[in-house]
């Protein structure tokens, strides 16, 4: 109801580096490998796409959900070109709206500035919380007010099985009467980088991965469990009340969060060295230190198979690296497949029993990819793929759905 209203918009924070994964450009660039060749930022457009369409079909009007994008220094340029060159993906162009957050110097361990070049200093974005400096810099709340926009789906850009403008999400929050809300994935180690959303002294909020001790992040309950499960997904709901307020009296109370990096830079002689261990600090701000200004938050758990797989790492790391985040999505799309009631052959022409298609880890699972612009989160496939034996790789666009329904 309130998408269709036009009262939901979606936050993309893109200012990140991407220095883990290794690319020199934005991470939202970044094909994963999956049959359709699509980007992690084609994927998400199209999810607005259809989040809006689905939305239209149902109370017959039609609706905008706007798209904010933070970026930086690093991220701006080759974004709005990308989205340029791609006629932005299908999405009005006047309906996304990029921004660019603040830079900071980074420094050394002397907590001295450190020079990029000479004459230049080394900066670096000021972290995914330099959002709320970023809203009134950009004048992006009044944008919202004047679009209606009274609740925020705030994401980061890696995960590709992030659901836009999710109306399960911000319908729970709403019918809570939320201001402020997170959703968690149960947390799979003790050492999974994820933050923990929790109380401290009773007060809601993320600890990061790299801030919690090791023997708190391994304390477990009576069942084995771990106490603090609440992994933290980057997927947060905001009012625009909230962030009113925020930018008013809370932004400059935010802390400042150390990152041991390293930094390129000059040495003494103008000599440029590109350094091997950690050798500068950047100071960066998180998304979540609003939760505890927070008067309503609530908590969302969602299964982390339908709704997390991030990419953080180059391929060949263990976990979160473009190998798995391709077969998290392709095993997602087979398990709706098969609920649709298809049955998926593997790239053999074997048929692959129901079971085999379920586990990201399946390396034999089938090579199913479902367009977004065909279907948001599983629904409408029945009428397609009923009774259907698919091949692998099997792609199910618009074009395959139209041929399907004709049939
Ligand atoms: C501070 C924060 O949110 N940490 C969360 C982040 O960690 P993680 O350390 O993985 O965070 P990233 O460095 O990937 O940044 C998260 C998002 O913020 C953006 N970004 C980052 C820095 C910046 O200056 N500007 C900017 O926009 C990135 O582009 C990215 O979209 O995701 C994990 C899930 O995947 C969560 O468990 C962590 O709790």
């Amino acid at each position: 109801m309130k998408i269709s209203e036009n009262r939901v918009g979606v936050l993309l924070l893109a200012g990140g580096q991407g220095t883990r994964l290794g690319v020199q450009y934005p991470k939202g660039m970044y094909n994963v490998g999956l049959p359709s060749g699509k980007t992690l930022y084609q994927i998400q457009a199209e999810r607005i796409l259809k989040i809006q369409e689905l939305s239209d079909r149902k109370h017959g009007s039609k609706c905008t959900v706007p798209w904010y994008i933070m970026t930086s220094e690093f991220t701006l340029a080759p974004t709005e070109k990308f989205f340029k060159e791609n006629n932005y993906f299908g999405l009005e162009s006047s309906n996304i709206v990029m921004f660019e957050q603040r830079m900071v110097p980074a420094l050394d361990s002397d907590q001295k500035i450190i020079m990029q070049d000479k004459g230049k200093l080394a900066m670096a974005p000021d972290g995914n919380g330099g959002l709320y400096q970023a809203l009134v810099d950009n004048e992006v709340l009044e944008d919202m007010k004047k679009r209606g926009v009274e609740y925020l789906h705030v994401y980061c850009v890696d995960n590709i099985l992030v659901k836009m403008a999710d109306p399960v999400f911000i319908g729970f929050c709403v019918s809570k009467g939320a201001d402020c809300g997170a959703k968690v994935v149960e947390k799979a180690y003790p050492a999974e980088p994820v933050g923990v959303v929790c109380r401290v002294r009773g007060v809601a909020q993320v600890v990061e991965y790299n801030e919690i001790r090791e023997i708190t992040a391994e304390r477990r309950g009576p069942g084995g469990e771990l106490m603090f499960s609440a992994g933290n997904i980057c997927n947060h709901f905001f009012t625009r009340a909230f962030l009113q307020e925020v930018a008013e009296k809370y932004k400059d109370q935010l802390k400042q969060h150390i990152a041991l990096k390293k930094v390129p830079c000059v040495d003494m002689c103008g000599n440029h060295v590109t350094p091997t261990r950690p050798n500068g600090i950047k100071l960066e701000k998180f998304v979540f230190d609003v939760f505890p200004f927070s008067r309503s938050f609530v908590v969302f758990e969602v299964l982390r198979e339908d709704e997390f797989s991030p990419l953080k790492n180059a391929d060949g790391a263990a976990t979160d690296s473009p190998t798995t985040a391709r077969n998290a999505l392709l095993a997602q799309h087979s398990r709706w497949a098969t609920a649709a009631g298809a049955t998926l052959l593997d790239e053999h022409g074997n048929l692959l029993p129901p079971t085999a298609s379920v586990s990201a880890g399946d390396n034999q699972a089938a090579r199913c990819e479902i367009s977004p612009l065909v279907s948001y989160f599983g629904e409408g496939l029945e009428k397609l793929l009923r009774g259907r034996t698919l091949p692998s790789p099997f792609i199910l666009d618009e074009k395959m759905a139209k041929e399907l329904q004709a049939q």
